[in-house]
């Protein structure tokens, strides 16, 4: 089990949520998503510090932390971007490292920064995705045509990309990551830089995702959307994970501790992380 760190919250509940999620031991195919005491290192950095999660098939697993926790950088190792200094992923039973290409065709991901090709238009770049990810040619004309349009990109579909705004890009982005309904959908960040009605058209598309039987596993600062679509919810901290859980147990975990039993999850966030009340005027403005 892993403990969370000093309590030192103002909350009067405490000690803060700790880990006691599963700690998998192989690459166990019943689950979606593993990973294996998994390091990443730069320089003197531990960026993420031994991490052992496992994820089941269907679940829409929120991850959270703070600036510079280890999101993004588990993220990358999860989909195949960035090396791990040690330790393994697996995601549907198959080795990311070991069997890259295998683990691809798995997974659609929408990374934070998107790179995408700047040249093409909407249409295109979707209609490209759907070729790299070897559907059928019959598909790939229908899915393009009902993803542009639930999306909202109709009328846009033949600007180019480098003219798209940021939440254009960003929808662009998860068009093209799920357009081969990916058993395991990555998303970082996904509801960065969307307006509302995006959001919600988004948040639709994401749970019937998951109605259907695939795997999300999303990064997000964005405490009410966590809490509004997660089924499980794990929070890092400085690279190590340091609670995991249903929303519901971690408030039970919480509450037993003399916790408030109505306790949002940006409360058990901030108690988890061992935020201080502290006082964050600005002098200079007295
Ligand atoms: N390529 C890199 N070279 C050096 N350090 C890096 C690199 N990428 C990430 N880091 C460091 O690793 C740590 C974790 O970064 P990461 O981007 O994973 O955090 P995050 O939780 O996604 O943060 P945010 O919420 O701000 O996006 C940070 O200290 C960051 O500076």
């Amino acid at each position: 089990m892993m403990t969370s760190p000093e309590p030192n919250s103002s909350t009067d509940w405490s000690p803060a949520v700790q880990y006691n999620g599963p700690v998998p031991t192989q690459s166990n195919t019943s689950y979606a998503v593993v990973t294996r005491n998994l390091v990443r290192q730069f320089d003197q950095k531990l960026a993420v510090n031994n991490l052992n999660l496992a994820v089941r098939p269907g679940e829409f697993f929120g991850f959270l932390g703070p600036n510079g926790a280890g999101k993004s950088t588990t993220i990358k190792m999860m989909v195949g971007l960035l090396r791990p200094s040690s330790g393994n992923v697996w995601v549907g039973g198959v080795d990311v490292w070991q069997n890259p290409l295998q683990a691809r065709a798995l997974m659609g991901v929408l990374p934070e920064y998107l790179n995408l090709y700047e040249r093409l238009s909407g249409r295109e770049f979707i209609t490209f995705s759907g070729h790299m990810y070897g559907v059928a040619e019959a598909d790939i004309h229908k899915r393009t045509e009902e993803l542009l349009q639930v999306l909202d990109l109709v009328n846009d579909a033949d600007k180019l990309i480098v003219d798209y705004s940021v939440g254009m890009r960003k929808k662009a982005a998860l068009a093209a990551a799920i357009i081969h309904r990916p058993q395991v959908l990555f998303l970082d960040e996904p509801f960065e830089g969307i307006d509302p009605v995006s959001s919600r058209v988004i948040r639709d598309i994401l749970h019937d995702l998951t109605r259907r039987g695939t795997t999300i596993f999303f990064s997000s600062h964005i405490m009410e959307v966590v809490e509004r679509l997660c089924t499980r919810v794990g929070i890092i901290n400085q690279g190590v994970l340091v609670a995991e859980g249903s929303l519901q147990e971690l408030r039970e975990r919480a509450s037993g501790n003399g916790a408030d039993k109505d306790a949002t999850l940006e409360d058990i966030f901030l108690n988890v992380i061992g935020v201080r009340n502290e006082n964050h005027n600005l002098s200079w403005l007295d």
